[in-house]
């Protein structure tokens, strides 16, 4: 079996070596010829746990290729994945002009019976644009070429992509063509055989649950800052708290942990898009609204403590910051909270010395520019500081030696904006620690 997978990015690549891992014969495509020509030398264009080995392997074997030309690469290919990107447009709502270009060429250059199956994160009815865009192509070849689309959303998370997609919980293939969904599960038995994942459903479902599940999630994280924020107002702890009520298996245990507001590419676009899809109908989404104004604020929290202990005036002052991505294991810099804590910090005075084990690269180039100073390790961002802020909970960090931090601060003062470290412990080696939810 034979298939396409355009736009190379976190998705996109992730999808098409994970398909070739399995045995598939796929390209990859993608309009940036360096990224393209980059990893037809193995080189990575994102940080990604396991990415390497996978791409590289099936790169070597064959069964994995990498092309800018679209046309090529739908040759013979039963499925045509769209893996771009929807960023937010002016007022919040997914720009599609990515997805629609693809659609339109794909129209353009194919020459047989296809499956277009759109993969990125897109508002529901962007399905019927797809094929409208595909037979508006055709016809000006004057062409009847059959085709079916698909929506097919991607659940992976950064960090963990590869595992997540070669395991998914489940598979959501949104289709209204029998032909199109026996090409769907022939593509994706490899990846359940430990039970049946896929769930079909019409199109515009498929696309909703896409929103409805990162909407889900957002609004569990704020609604735990929100509970978070007000433990500390009136002294109970929220760590545990949230022990306390993820036990109970109705609400669970995972993503209810309280810290500086979720960051990344996709919970703030697409918490926006899903509010910005009900105004155009309009519905208010007002859970989803205040998910967002919670999460806007949180960002704010730690730069707040530490003018809380040292005053609105930082003048002078110096901060070591660890951790810089939005979340640990990748270096996606996108809406990550340490650019607001940094501009925080700076615009009260002070200065920052930052390291990330995988992001500063990415963080130098596109996002914080040249805004702090970057270290070679986590302790060189300690030296002369006056306090520490931890940003992201990268492993690296949750054990350090606390004499050597003790020594290289200037104040034995921590915040921690993940609640990582045990407050009580740091106490008695002489630290100040301010957590998330906890005085
Ligand atoms: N990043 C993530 O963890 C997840 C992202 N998604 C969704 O998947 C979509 C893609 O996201 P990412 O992979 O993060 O984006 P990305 O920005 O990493 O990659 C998109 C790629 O598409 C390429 N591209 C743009 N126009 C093209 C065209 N006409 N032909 C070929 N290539 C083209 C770009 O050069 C880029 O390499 C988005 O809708 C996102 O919301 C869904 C689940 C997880
Ligand atoms: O649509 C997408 O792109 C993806 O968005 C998220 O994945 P991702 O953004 O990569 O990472 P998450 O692990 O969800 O973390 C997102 C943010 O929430 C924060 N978070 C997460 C969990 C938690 O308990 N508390 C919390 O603050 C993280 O620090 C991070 O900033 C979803 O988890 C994926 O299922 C989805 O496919």
């Amino acid at each position: 079996m034979k298939i396409a997978v355009v736009g190379t990015g976190y998705v996109g690549l992730v999808s098409g070596a994970c398909f070739a891992d399995v045995g598939i014969e796929v390209t990859c495509v993608d309009i940036d010829q360096k990224k393209i020509d980059n990893l037809k030398n193995g080189i990575m264009p994102i940080y990604e746990p396991g990415l390497e080995e996978v791409v590289i392997r099936n790169f070597k074997s064959g069964r994995l290729k990498f092309s800018t030309d679209l046309g090529e690469a739908i040759q013979g290919a039963s499925v045509a994945f769209i893996a771009v990107g929807t960023p937010p447009g002016e007022d919040g709502s997914a720009d599609l002009k990515y997805v629609l270009g693809v659609a339109d060429e794909i129209g353009t250059k194919m020459t047989d019976y296809i499956v277009v199956a759109t993969k990125s994160t897109v508002p529901v009815t962007t399905g019927e644009k797809v094929r409208a865009a595909i037979k508006a192509a055709l016809s000006k070849r004057g062409s009847e070429l059959p085709f079916a689309v698909a929506s097919n959303p991607e659940f992976l998370k950064e960090g963990a992509a590869v595992e997540d997609f070669l395991k998914p919980d489940r598979i959501v293939i949104g289709v209204d063509d029998e032909r199109a969904e026996e090409i769907m599960k022939r593509l994706y038995k490899p990846f359940q055989l430990s039970g049946e994942r896929i769930i079909y459903m019409d199109i515009p479902s498929a696309e909703m649950t896409k929103y409805a599940a990162n909407a889900m999630l957002a609004t569990k994280i704020s609604f735990m800052n929100d509970i978070a924020n007000l433990c500390e107002l009136v002294g109970a702890d929220a760590n545990m708290v949230r022990r306390g009520i993820g036990s109970d298996p109705r609400i669970g245990n995972k993503f209810i942990y309280p810290g500086v507001g979720y960051g990344g590419s996709c919970f703030p676009k697409d918490v926006k898009a899903i509010i910005k899809t009900a105004k155009q109908y309009g519905y208010d989404l007002r859970v989803l609204q205040a998910v967002e104004e919670v999460n806007d604020d949180q960002k704010y929290v730690l730069s707040k403590k530490v003018k809380e202990h040292f005053g609105e005036d930082l003048t002078g002052m110096t901060f070591a910051m660890w951790g810089l991505s939005f979340k640990p294991n990748t270096d996606d810099m996108r809406e990550a909270p340490a650019g607001v804590i940094i501009d925080e910090l700076r615009a009260a005075g002070a200065t920052v010395k930052a390291y990330d084990p995988v992001a500063m690269d990415e963080a130098r180039e596109h996002y914080i520019f040249d805004k702090v100073t970057y270290c070679k390790d986590a302790y060189e961002a300690l030296v002369d500081a006056d306090a520490l802020l931890l940003v992201t909970e990268w492993s690296e960090f949750r054990i350090p030696s606390w004499d050597v931090v003790g020594r290289l601060l200037k104040n034995k003062v921590i915040f921690d904006g993940r609640n990582i470290y045990d407050r009580k412990y740091l106490k008695t080696l002489g630290f100040e620690a301010h957590g998330i939810g906890s005085k």
